[in-house]
């Protein structure tokens, strides 16, 4: 059974899910060994919103199979609910649920027939119907429960496996990127859901290389590349680490940005982005003095060479940006 003592020990408070210091490697036959995750550190609370965001093959589903249980850490320890899962998984997966990134529906059984195969494989205890009715209600899929899933939208399958998850009642819940490819409706949907499980104290590990469901969702956040940590925090946190204010060029082509990004180079934070170049401000006076500079075409680029310009306040992918000096999509 799990031993929260040790648990606080570990953390000095009690933890849902915790990595300390872990490192996977994988050994490619005839290639070098490849780290997918290096010296990853966190702990996550009951009830928190944690987001691994991070661009793709960063190590977000290596992180995931970890603490599921299916992968286990090269070094370093990974604890849920004081268990180790690779060790312990039957028993972390009675209070853990995973909505993976490949929805592995179905296709031929309707949403009801899906969630009460998925409840009898798991052995849901109780009125399993009117569970299934419970969670089918809450990812909004009640209407359209009897037709056949390989009917359904992108968005309405993954709705249907977040409902899946739900099914066994977990105490933490880890979403693998859970509104990838996901329509509008069903994405503020899948949010609006996920946000009144945390706050009825579910924990949730939230996987995704999209800024937005990171800046809407989560209470903290770990930006990662290359299987490390780049930076944490809660979203203000993060913002506050970088230059507030920022000014974004964007020049008629790359080459264009690229002697300005050079000939800027003496101010505060410049990065470049395509043909973006994004400028780290002081206060908005310096913004002034910027633009007189570029109108008298001492930035390597002449006044119709730009295309457009704006004052805007630091986001994530600036804050990944002044880490890595690369952008977050890819
Ligand atoms: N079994 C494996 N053997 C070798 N390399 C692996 C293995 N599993 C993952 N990797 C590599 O580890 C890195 C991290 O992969 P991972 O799937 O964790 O990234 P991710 O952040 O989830 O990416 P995505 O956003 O595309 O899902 C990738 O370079 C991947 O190719």
């Amino acid at each position: 059974m799990a031993d929260p003592a040790s648990l606080r020990d570990l953390t000095g408070h009690d933890s849902v899910i915790e990595l300390d210091r872990v490192s996977v490697r994988f050994h490619r036959r005839g290639k070098e060994e490849f780290v997918a995750v290096r010296e990853l550190s966190f702990a996550i609370p009951r009830g928190q919103i944690f987001c691994l965001l991070g661009p793709n093959g960063s190590g977000k589903t290596t992180t995931i199979n970890l603490i599921c249980g299916l992968r286990k850490p090269t070094d370093g320890q990974v604890r849920v609910f004081g268990q180790e899962p690779h060790k312990e998984r039957k028993t972390v997966l009675r209070n853990l649920a995973v909505m993976p990134q490949e929805t592995a529906l179905y296709d031929s059984l309707n949403a009801r027939e899906n969630l009460l195969f998925h409840g009898n494989y798991y052995g849901v205890s109780g009125d399993l119907k009117a569970q299934v009715g419970e969670v089918l209600k809450l990812v909004q899929l009640t209407d359209r429960q009897n037709d056949r899933v390989g009917t359904y939208s992108g968005g309405m399958q993954r709705r249907l496996t977040l409902a899946r998850a739900l099914l066994t009642k977990p105490q933490a819940l880890l979403l693998d990127e859970p509104t990838l490819g996901v329509d509008v409706q069903s994405r503020q949907a899948i949010w609006d859901r996920v946000r009144e499980l945390a706050d009825g104290g579910m924990s949730v590990l939230l996987s995704t290389n999209y800024m937005e469901e990171a800046e809407t969702l989560a209470d903290r956040i770990l930006i990662i590349d290359r299987g490390a940590a780049v930076a944490e925090g809660t979203l203000a946190e993060l913002k506050a680490k970088v230059t507030a204010l920022r000014l974004v060029l964007r020049f008629a082509s790359p080459d264009v940005a690229q002697a300005a990004e050079h000939a800027m180079s003496a101010l505060h934070r410049v990065t470049r982005d395509d043909q973006v170049v994004t400028v780290g401000l002081e206060g908005s006076p310096q913004a002034l003095e910027v633009l007189a500079a570029l109108q008298q075409g001492r930035f390597g680029a002449q006044p119709r060479q730009i295309e457009s310009f704006e004052l805007k306040d630091a986001n994530l992918q600036d804050v990944f940006l002044e880490f890595t000096g690369r952008s977050l999509r890819n």
